[in-house]
């Protein structure tokens, strides 16, 4: 991210969808790495409020359609994207669409809680200081407050905002990436197996998180774990081999998928 990129104006409006609609729709999406031709022709809706969880055996481009989403495969050299992906119905790969404020409104929380090495405060104020957002201390500092209640992290440090992110244990770094997600006020947050570092104190409580924030916000949620996607999504999509098995809710998946592939990965007869 830089300040140049920042200053560019987007044509990704925030106007909120008909309630009917997708939040975001993907139509023959492909996706090559050079010869590698990692995603085939993936056609999916994620429906708006609702989490999303991505399943199946490693290496099947659950992350590489994740990063399709907020345009995060744009930074890979040898990464070549084709397809159609719209949020609220505009195309996001659209040239007028600047990657930067695409990713404001489309977060991202990684596998690893990658905090700045700065403050707590300084974590959560970044994104809404580039981008703008506060008009004087005092809003930051309402900002800050907010995103870090909103990511259940507040209580834990609200006397210690001044001292650095990093010396956080792994869970409060999770839940301060995802407050610095939070900060830049999204309507989409991506996340890459988010609790894959965490014990399980940590990955209950980013998981209740997820539960609160999809009142307010669009989750897609890559999981390796069967009983977290059962736990905290509403819908579950299958990959296979870089294909798209199926998706559907997250009951039917777990208890009567249609594809024979979705059966035995959940069954762990592979993967
Ligand atoms: N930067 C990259 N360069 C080249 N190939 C890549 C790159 N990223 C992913 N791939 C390849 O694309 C395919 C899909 O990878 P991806 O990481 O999306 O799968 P995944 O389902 O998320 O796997 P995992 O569950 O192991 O994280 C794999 O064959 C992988 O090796």
């Amino acid at each position: 991210m830089n300040n140049m990129s920042a200053t560019i104006t987007t044509t990704i409006s925030t106007k909120a969808p008909a309630m009917n609609q997708p939040k975001i729709s993907a139509r023959g999406v492909q996706v090559h790495y050079g010869d590698k031709h990692a995603l085939k022709d993936v056609s999916i809706e994620i429906h708006p409020r609702s989490v999303t969880a991505f399943i199946g055996p490693s290496g099947c481009g659950k992350s590489t359609f994740l990063r399709c989403l907020n345009r995060m495969n744009d930074t890979i050299d040898i990464c070549r994207v084709a397809g159609h992906i719209a949020i609220d119905g505009e195309d996001i790969y659209d040239p007028k669409v600047d990657p930067v404020q695409l990713r404001a409104k489309v977060g991202m929380v990684f596998q690893k809680p990658n905090p700045f090495p700065k403050t707590i405060y300084e974590n959560v104020a970044y994104g809404p200081r580039i981008h703008g957002l506060a008009a004087k201390k005092a809003d930051l500092d309402d900002i800050v407050a907010s995103a870090l209640q909103r990511a259940g992290l507040w209580n834990e440090v609200k006397d210690r905002l001044h001292a650095p992110g990093t010396g956080l244990s792994g869970g409060q770094q999770q839940r301060l990436c995802i407050a610095r997600a939070v900060a830049v006020s999204p309507e989409v947050i991506l996340m890459d197996e988010p609790c894959s570092a965490l014990d399980p104190i940590a990955t209950a409580k980013v998981e209740e998180l997820i539960h609160e924030l999809r009142e307010n916000f669009t989750i897609v949620i890559v999981t390796h774990s069967m009983q977290q996607a059962a736990r905290v999504s509403q819908r579950t999509a299958m990959f296979h081999l870089g294909n798209l098995v199926e998706v559907d809710d997250t009951d039917k998946i777990f208890t009567n998928p249609d594809d024979q592939r979705t059966q035995d990965y959940i069954m762990g007869r592979f993967g």
